[in-house]
């Protein structure tokens, strides 16, 4: 069982603190944690000061963590510009940081990973040669392939269709919850923050302004505070929470 907690945390990019004083609830294994907030909140940077690229106060406290590398992280941008094919570099990312030798688990693991994001049509196109969706999904596979206890995503679907979006953030949720990851993913859709997390981290102006259950953080208020616009909240038909947007409020 791993836990993440966030205490006074803050983050530079040069001399400059961009995120500032973020201290959160104990995130624990199998958890879906939405992290959301307008463009330049601090999202991204969060990201960075968590797994170490970034320095900044404060502590990024793990407990229970079985290996030292216990986080992975996919970075927003994920264009490659190495020549390798998918299969290379999916097999590279598992074994950075371990032993070169390659077993036939590491095989059969990454052939499972694949097949789940339905990208083992493609193992042997180049890297260049795929389309924006295609590469978001190779690097949600090098994230997953390193079998992390923290999984941290930037915006792991903005380039997928409806149907891959869905299809991957319930894989995700689904591998947090058999294999007691905690997930984190920064996301621009609240529709599909509400459906998948189980607790929801909003970033306004580098603080965070609340941390909790999506349907105690996801109000109309926070919407008109935070993201400046009129909306509701309704339920659909299955039941889940749905953000109607009405307008922009200035
Ligand atoms: N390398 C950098 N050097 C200096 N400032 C940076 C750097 N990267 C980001 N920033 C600044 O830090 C602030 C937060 O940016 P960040 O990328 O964390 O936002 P975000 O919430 O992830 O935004 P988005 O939703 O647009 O991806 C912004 O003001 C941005 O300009």
């Amino acid at each position: 069982m791993v836990a993440l907690q966030l205490q006074s945390v803050g983050a530079y990019h040069g001399r400059r603190l961009f995120v500032e004083d973020v201290t959160t609830p104990v995130m624990k294994s199998g958890e879906v944690v939405a992290v959301i907030g307008p463009n330049a909140a601090g999202k991204s940077t969060l990201f960075k000061r968590i797994t170490g690229i970034l320095k900044g106060p404060g502590q990024v406290l793990i407990d229970g963590a079985k290996t030292r590398n216990a986080i992975s992280y996919m970075p927003q941008d994920t264009s490659a510009n190495a020549v390798l094919t998918v299969y290379e570099s999916i097999l590279l990312a598992r074994k950075q940081g371990q032993s070169w030798a390659v077993s036939d688990g590491d095989l059969t693991f990454i052939d499972q990973i694949m097949k789940a994001l339905n990208i083992d049509a493609i193992a042997f196109r180049d890297l260049g040669a795929l389309s924006g969706g295609q590469r978001q999904l190779v690097s949600i596979a090098q994230a997953l392939v390193r079998e992390p206890e923290i999984m941290l995503m930037d915006e792991p679907t903005s380039a997928l269709d409806l149907h891959r979006q869905v299809e991957v953030l319930d894989f995700m949720q689904r591998q947090a919850r058999n294999k007691g990851m905690i997930v984190l993913i920064a996301i621009h859709d609240l529709n599909q923050a509400l459906r998948f997390a189980d607790k929801v981290l909003v970033i306004q102006n580098g603080r965070m302004r609340a941390c909790g259950a999506p349907r105690d953080v996801v109000t109309v208020e926070m919407l008109r505070d935070v993201y400046k616009i009129h909306a509701r909240i309704e339920k659909c038909s299955m039941d889940h929470d749905h953000v109607i947007v009405d307008g922009t409020a200035h």
